[in-house]
């Protein structure tokens, strides 16, 4: 049976080539002859070899094997991952324990037995297939990576006084190896931070691997973090690698970790204190380098209820924290982010569009953006799809007017904890003072009458939660 793989035979003499050909030919896609092995440089660069079958000896009455040991150096330099086979003379096991300890991968003796042959090479024509694939695999993993971390999707942009604070705990952290915990709104950009901080550390040239934690069904989140043997459980047909092995040697970003379930925060607890990861059905740990990044939504004082979130675990991920600034606390960016994606979305739909008029960007000023970035980022898309301008101007976006009705309870809504609503009273209270005094700027007089109290009632209630 001829199976593929290509094969080279270097030998001096033509007649050990000419049997070699004749047998491998029979089981080998291709299978090239040598008999100078000066030429072994330039066959390697032209073709691409899946395994060589190289003699030790090319001198008459030569027998120490260095030439052999010198040609084995030679094609292992021009080609790190090759699988040689060395052909020895029959008595010659020292000569090729010592190739072997050179970086041969097997040795066959003359006069050799077929079958043997035959097999020996079958193994390291497989062993040199596997090897060509990944390194393909490494390959266009390392132009991906330069792909997706170069392009325009992902630039992180703004230059106001937040934004500026964030850059510099990005470029102070990004170097070191210490996991990291984004906190902010939805739409604030957390994935773009961690994107920088791949892009900045020493895991640059590897993987940056992002998992929605949040939109992962529990009965997955094992098999796709971790990884499962065939037949595992029902319907696992093949072996899977998970996630944290994908992203070995480079960064995981673990999105929406706020919203794992308690029991699986104990099984990804585990696996960043040991470091190791078992794939389910497997009893073998296997060793993890990777830097782990998580981001989520939910306010911190929430997470940092222990019903709510293993704070052992809370203090694994936020080694350093990062919060990002809702956009609305930092409007002097969005000019600067409108134009972008207003240039973004010109080129991609094709539209002569040069800029945005000045009232639409103050207009774009004056939107508390709740959704932050990505909504303002989707309204731009949808008024340079619609417009038939060459500046888009404030009719061409469709804001909620009820948003910007409400633009206060905006911030009130997203200042507190986002996702838990507060039931106890006392508190309630005390947020309720907290927010009417900060949205009438301490004005005492204004926030009493918002709150429907006299001034003297809104003191106390003050006094007494220490406002
Ligand atoms: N500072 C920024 N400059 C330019 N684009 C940004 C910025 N921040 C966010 N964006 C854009 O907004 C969108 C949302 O960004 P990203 O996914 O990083 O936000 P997020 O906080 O991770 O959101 P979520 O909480 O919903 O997962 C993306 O399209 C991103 O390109």
């Amino acid at each position: 049976m001829t199976s593929t793989g290509h094969v080279l035979v270097v030998d001096d003499d033509y007649d050990i080539l000419t049997a070699a050909k004749l047998l491998l030919k029979q089981h080998f896609s291709q299978v090239t002859i040598c008999n100078n092995p000066h030429s072994i440089p330039d066959l390697l660069l032209k073709n691409q070899f899946d395994a060589v079958m190289l003699d030790m000896n090319f001198s008459p009455g030569e027998s120490s094997g260095s030439q052999g040991y010198n040609w084995l150096k030679k094609i292992l330099e021009i080609s790190p991952q090759m699988v040689v086979v060395m052909i020895t003379a029959h008595g010659g096991i020292d000569v090729a324990v010592e190739a072997m300890k050179l970086g041969a991968t097997d040795f066959v003796t003359k006069p050799w037995q077929n079958e043997k042959l035959v097999a020996t090479l079958t193994t390291a024509v497989m062993l040199g297939q596997s090897r060509n694939e990944a390194q393909t695999l490494r390959d266009t993993n390392l132009l991906l990576v330069k792909d997706t971390s170069q392009t325009n999707q992902h630039v992180l942009l703004g230059t106001s006084g937040p934004m500026q604070q964030v850059y510099e705990l990005v470029e102070k952290c990004a170097p070191t190896d210490a996991n990291v915990l984004i906190l902010g709104e939805n739409g604030t950009g957390k994935e773009l931070v961690a994107r920088e901080l791949h892009k900045q550390s020493l895991r640059a040239d590897k993987v940056f691997m992002s998992v929605d934690l949040g939109a992962m069904s529990e009965t997955l989140f094992e098999s796709e973090l971790f990884g499962h043997k065939k037949g595992a459980f029902t319907g696992a047909q093949q072996e899977r690698i998970g996630r944290f092995q994908a992203a070995n040697g480079g960064t995981l970003f673990l999105d929406e970790i706020g919203n794992l379930p308690l029991h699986l925060q104990t099984k990804l607890l585990t696996v960043l204190e040991q470091r190791t990861v078992t794939p389910l059905g497997s009893n073998k740990p296997i060793d993890i380098d990777v830097r782990i990044i998580s981001a989520t939504n939910i306010h911190k004082t929430t997470l940092s209820q222990e019903q709510e979130f293993r704070q052992d675990l809370l203090f694994r991920l936020n080694t350093v924290e990062i919060t990002l600034p809702p956009l609305r606390h930092r409007i002097d960016d969005i000019p600067l982010i409108a134009r972008h994606y207003v240039s973004l979305y010109a080129k991609k739909y094709k539209k002569p569009i040069t800029d945005i008029e000045s009232s639409a960007l103050s207009l774009l000023q004056d939107y508390p953006w709740p959704g932050n970035v990505r909504a303002l980022r989707h309204a731009i898309e949808r008024a340079v799809v619609l417009t038939s301008h060459n500046q888009l101007i404030s009719t061409d976006f469709q804001l909620d007017n009820q948003v910007l009705a409400n633009k206060d309870t905006v911030n009130q809504v997203q200042t507190t904890a986002p996702v838990e609503i507060e039931l106890n009273l006392d508190k309630v209270e005390k947020n309720t003072v907290e927010t009417a005094l900060k949205q009438h700027k301490y004005n005492i007089s204004h926030a009493a009458k918002a709150l429907g109290l006299t001034r003297a009632t809104l003191y106390r209630r003050m006094e007494k939660h220490g406002l």
